[in-house]
């Protein structure tokens, strides 16, 4: 049996269909309601969490495998586990965001930037060697520049429609992002034969 946790949502839709495309009988998964742990035929256990609950279960052995985006294990200070795979779907990007006039103007104090991935924007500026104040929101960031809380925000980006919509733009694009299959350092040992079948068949191999 592998234990897998998989991130609620986009992610689960998508890395299920994958596995579903190399005859994985995922049609349990497919067809839940509201469970949070399901096993499949193919000696599959799944649980479904929130991006960052998916590391914890992974840290504290309760998983063998985890599938979260590459935000949220850039975000985390939990680095203990093995990235074996970029499956190259939940495509999207970090990028400094603001409206248009962000760039030419001139900053008498210290610029604020609002971001629910702070430790992302604090890299991203001492990169820069800017000392700045991050703001941290829990969500529709874009807020930030529009009610005047921040000068500029560090987001995800996909289509840009929600920047589109709030007259912002991209400033400067941080990182790509993708989702990632991260193991567990013990399960790699033991459960070998197990993770490389997983990931043979989403590397389409099998
Ligand atoms: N437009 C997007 N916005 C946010 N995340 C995206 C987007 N496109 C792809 N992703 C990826 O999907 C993952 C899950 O996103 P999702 O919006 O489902 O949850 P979340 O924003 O991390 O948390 P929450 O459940 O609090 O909204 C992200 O961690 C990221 O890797
Ligand atoms: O470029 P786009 O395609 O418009 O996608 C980007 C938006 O999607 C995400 O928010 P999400 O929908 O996860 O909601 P949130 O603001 O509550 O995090 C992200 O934080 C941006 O706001």
């Amino acid at each position: 049996m592998i234990k897998i946790a998989i991130t609620k949502g986009r992610i689960e839709k998508q890395v299920c269909q994958l596995l579903a495309k190399q005859g994985f009988d995922m049609d349990p998964i497919f067809n839940k309601d509201r469970e949070l742990l399901i096993e499949t035929k193919d000696g599959i256990q799944m649980i479904f969490a929130k991006s960052n609950d998916v590391l914890t279960f992974l840290e504290h052995g309760i998983v063998d495998v985890g599938f979260v985006g590459s935000d949220t294990l850039m975000e985390s200070d939990y680095d203990d586990y093995y990235e074996m795979l970029d499956l190259e779907i939940g495509k999207c990007y970090f990028a400094l965001c603001a409206y248009p006039e962000y760039k030419e103007k001139h900053f008498e104090r210290r610029k604020k930037i609002a971001s629910k991935y702070t430790k992302v924007a604090k890299q991203y500026f001492a990169n820069q060697r800017e000392d700045v104040e991050i703001i941290k929101l829990e969500g529709s960031v874009e807020l930030g520049p529009v009610v005047g809380l921040s000068d500029a925000i560090v987001d995800i980006v996909e289509t840009g429609s929600t920047l589109k919509a709030n007259g912002l733009e991209v400033i400067d694009k941080v990182a790509d992002v993708s989702t990632r299959m991260v193991v567990n350092k013990v399960s790699y040992k033991y459960k070998r034969d197990e993770i490389f079948k997983l990931i043979n068949a989403l590397k389409g191999d099998e």
